[in-house]
């Protein structure tokens, strides 16, 4: 595991790639070159970081938020009219209980969202998903601003890929194209109820699936927790106005192991209430994902650079949901 610090994660202003990220020559801005630099050293010993100037304003990020807290909030029973099934593609709300991860109950609720696409787009594969998301009457509004939010996240996630692209020394459009030209996303909005015991498991340790994480989490509980390479569990405290970054099993493969994908849980030792929406960008759902190439050339003798996996995206997604989800077939 790439993680070699000791306590905090690495904060980043992104703001000056921002600005060049258009320009094909960004890496001979110094204020890009900086930033790209940073990034490196982020995802190469740690996996996870905060990203700052990142342009999404703090009132959409908290009302993300807070529209999410107003759901979450709702009886059951409204909830469960949004109720999550393998005939739903598997979007929608799951209770507490449901989502289960390497074989354990987790203690949290969600709404699961994919980027919808047409049926039969990706064969059988793509089958298993497929469908509209689903969205509650209230709170009222909220599909329009996630859907506002989900875009700018999408345009984010794609150009803090072109600094991580040039920070493994490629051009900044090695994740575009084939591989990740016509992005795949997740959305998990999730809920985790306060408790008053200590220890209590909302999400088993994992590593995420694609290639970055944006996570937008409530500022007052401390929950996430990354996993260092002493074997230390480090808490994600949470920056107001930051996501946090990680990088996923698509973007570990792809780099050919030069960054990888970090493990990390959830526990809310809190008595209050935490909500989080993670957004998850990805390749294509039928990208062929192995090494690329001018990675491979790059980084030949990296003892890290064992990465023989080649695994279909899509294959890669469905067969997590089926895992995470095993006890839904049997109630369909
Ligand atoms: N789409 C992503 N990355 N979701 C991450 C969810 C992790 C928990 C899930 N139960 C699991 O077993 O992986
Ligand atoms: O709740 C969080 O902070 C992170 C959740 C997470 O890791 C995930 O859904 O993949
Ligand atoms: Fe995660």
């Amino acid at each position: 595991m790439a993680t070699n610090f000791k306590s905090h994660l690495p904060i980043i202003d992104i703001s000056p790639l921002l600005v060049k990220c258009d320009d094909s020559d960004m890496m001979e801005d110094a204020g890009v070159a900086e930033v790209v630099g940073k990034l490196d050293r982020a995802c190469r010993d740690v996996g996870f970081f905060y990203v700052v100037g990142h342009g999404i304003s703090d009132s959409l990020m908290n009302k993300v938020k807070e529209m999410t807290h107003r759901f979450f909030e709702l009886p059951y029973e409204e909830k469960l009219k949004i109720k999550i099934t393998p005939a739903a593609g598997y979007r929608g709300y799951q209770r507490i209980g449901v989502n289960f991860t390497s074989g354990k109950q987790d203690f949290h609720e969600a709404i699961d969202c994919y980027r919808e696409f047409k049926q039969g787009k990706y064969g059988e594969t793509g089958k298993v998903l497929e469908g509209p998301n689903q969205w509650p009457e209230n709170p009222q509004k909220y599909k329009e601003l996630m859907d506002e939010y989900i875009k700018l996240c999408t345009d984010l996630s794609r150009n803090i890929l072109r600094g991580i692209s040039l920070a493994l020394g490629g051009s900044p459009y090695e994740f575009e194209g084939e591989m990740a030209g016509d992005p795949f996303w997740v959305m998990r909005i999730i809920g985790y109820p306060g408790v008053n015991q200590k220890n209590v498991i909302g999400c088993g340790a994992h590593t995420d699936y694609g290639l970055l994480t944006l996570i937008n989490q409530d500022d007052d509980k401390t929950a996430l927790q990354v996993k260092n390479l002493a074997g230390d569990w480090i808490p994600a405290t949470p920056i107001h106005g930051s996501f946090i970054c990680n990088i996923g099993d698509m973007l570990k493969i792809l780099s050919n192991g030069v960054y990888e994908s970090t493990l990390h849980r959830v526990m809310n030792n809190s008595p209050l209430y935490r909500v989080c929406i993670a957004f998850f960008y990805e390749t294509n759902f039928d990208a062929m994902v192995e090494p690329l190439d001018i990675f491979k050339e790059k980084y030949p003798g990296d003892k890290r650079s064992q990465v023989s996996k080649r695994v279909v995206y899509g294959e890669h997604l469905v067969n997590k949901v089926q895992t995470t989800f095993v006890n839904l077939v049997e109630h369909i």
